[in-house]
């Protein structure tokens, strides 16, 4: 797997980073779902310049001249529902992208330390030989991502797969990179330490879908 770990080289980003991340700032949800969307921006601009491009022309009201512009047929795939804020941010720039939506959420049995996937909503178009990008702010076991990849199968092979996350715990990479394909591609804002025993990140940020759109009764 290709790790782009981006907060291994200083930029704005860390400011966004560190507000999602700081109690006080967080508090404010509309800033919180607007940082992560900012994050989005920069995920997929990053990982816009590993693209394939092609050469058009473009008539501008003097002359012609020739630009190279993204030629790939993007499926952005989203985890309901912290994964939203994030992709839109990934949607303001890939402008003609199709969506993808899943429901993935964490089923607590009877002890609150062990948890099951649960996957139960699904809109996808064809993805064979598409661009897949799938999308969650929070990568901590990995489990979603790969319960996720797993119920798309049915819909095509794409032609790559892009993992796009803020947060991940290094188990959770560890997870994914030895889970997905070697071509596989993660982008990722940061990547913390470790995991406490319910299976938040930390340091972390807390529950990214609680933070972002309100308290879920657990089910
Ligand atoms: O890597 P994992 O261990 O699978 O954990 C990460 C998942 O947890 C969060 O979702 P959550 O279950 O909190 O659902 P929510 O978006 O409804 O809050 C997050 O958005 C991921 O989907
Ligand atoms: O730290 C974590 C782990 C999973 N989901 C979250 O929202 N936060
Ligand atoms: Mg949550």
């Amino acid at each position: 797997m290709h790790i782009h770990n981006l907060s291994q080289q200083n930029s704005v980003l860390n400011t966004f980073i560190s507000e999602i991340r700081d109690v006080i700032i967080q508090k404010d949800s509309m800033r919180f779902r607007r940082n992560i969307e900012r994050i989005g921006e920069i995920l997929g601009y990053e990982m816009s310049k590993s693209l394939n491009y092609e050469t058009s022309a473009i008539e501008t009201p003097l002359a012609t001249c020739s630009i190279d512009l993204l030629d790939n047929d993007i499926v952005l795939c989203s985890i309901l529902r912290a994964g939203v804020p994030l992709h839109n941010g990934l949607l303001n720039y890939f402008d003609n992208a199709e969506n993808a939506f899943i429901s993935a959420y964490r089923h607590h049995k009877e002890n609150p330390e062990s948890f099951e996937i649960i996957v139960e909503y699904l809109a996808c178009p064809n993805l064979e030989n598409k661009t897949l990008i799938l999308a969650d702010p929070m990568l901590a076991t990995g489990q979603s991502m790969v319960a996720t990849f797993e119920a798309l199968k049915p819909f095509g092979t794409p032609k790559e797969v892009h993992l796009v996350s803020v947060i991940g715990a290094q188990e959770g990479v560890n997870y994914v990179k030895n889970t997905f394909d070697e071509n596989t591609h993660l982008w990722i804002a940061t990547i913390d330490e470790t995991l406490n025993n319910k299976g938040y990140i930390i340091p972390g940020l807390g529950d990214a879908g609680d933070l972002a759109f309100g308290k879920k009764l657990q089910q």
